[in-house]
């Protein structure tokens, strides 16, 4: 069963094409890059697999179970979403609230509603926060203001409420564009012990390729909302990458080699 399963998918913005029948799987426990130039509808790809966008046809089922078909989202999609993290550019934390109490708010979703309304955790509860933090490397900032963290150790918090979440596919939209080196380094690091450790589904968006050199054995690359090339992060050419980024693809350029195998009907379309 795949973690993720994307049959076309067509999203319209007005009158504007911005994914073209798109088809992807993506197997449990896979760290896989989204990389493409600006504006070529990676964000947009994220946030229909996290439900929070319906396109005008296709389908996408998380772990066996559609999340949308037909046009429509199901009506469970709240429950669906629990097991899918999030993480954005930029962070997506309350800064006025401790690192240990937004950690805490990644249970929410998964504890009664009376307590989730007057944000009541248990002892088990805030000593599992605890151990999230403990895991990204945080233990001594428990107390602190978010907003006292480095923009590294902000991004590091949204993993653990993550991990708290309990969530088993990882959407991270850019989680290092607003980061330095450094900070950017440990954020990758942390996402991919994660992954390997709980054997977590991660699809992460990134702008510096190396990153996904580095970090992930599959890329899928988009431009203008077509998938482009879907495969192992090591047969990525210069040649490839300088068309992706540049000007239209050649097809010289173009390789599908995919991990899961993907037949791309508009691919040879956009090649030609
Ligand atoms: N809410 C919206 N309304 C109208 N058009 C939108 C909306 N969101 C995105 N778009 C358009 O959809 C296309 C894809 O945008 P998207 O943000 O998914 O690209 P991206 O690859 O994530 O870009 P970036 O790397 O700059 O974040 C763009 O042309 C964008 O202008």
């Amino acid at each position: 069963m795949q973690a993720i399963h994307i049959r076309g998918l067509n999203k319209f913005y007005g009158r504007k094409q911005v994914l073209f029948d798109i088809a992807l799987d993506f197997p449990q426990a896979q760290m896989v890059a989204l990389i493409g130039p600006s504006g070529s509808g990676k964000s947009t790809l994220l946030r229909h697999i996290n439900g929070l966008n319906v396109a005008a046809s296709g389908e996408i089922h998380i772990n066996g179970e559609p999340l949308f078909q037909q046009g429509r989202l199901n009506r469970q999609v709240r429950a669906q979403r629990s097991k899918i993290g999030y993480i954005f550019q930029q962070f997506n934390l309350v800064n006025r609230l401790s690192v240990l109490d937004n950690v805490l708010i990644g249970a929410l979703g998964r504890i009664p509603k009376w307590r989730a309304y007057l944000r009541h955790f248990t002892q088990e509860e805030k000593q599992q926060a605890f151990d999230c933090l403990a895991r990204v490397g945080l233990s001594e900032f428990v107390h602190q203001r978010a907003s006292q963290l480095s923009g590294g150790q902000q991004q590091r918090v949204a993993i653990a409420k993550i991990l708290m979440q309990q969530a088993d596919i990882i959407l991270a939209d850019e989680p290092i564009a607003s980061l330095d080196p450094e900070s950017a380094k440990s954020v990758m690091n942390t996402l991919q012990s994660i992954h390997q450790q709980d054997g977590k589904t991660v699809i992460v968006t990134l702008h510096q390729v190396d990153y996904a050199r580095r970090y992930c054995p599959r890329t899928v690359a988009l431009k203008q909302g077509v998938v482009q090339f879907d495969g192992a992060t090591s047969t990525l050419s210069d040649g490839f990458l300088n068309q992706l980024y540049g000007s239209e693809l050649r097809p010289e350029d173009t390789v599908v080699t995919s991990v899961t195998p993907v037949l791309n009907p508009t691919l040879a379309a956009v090649t030609q």
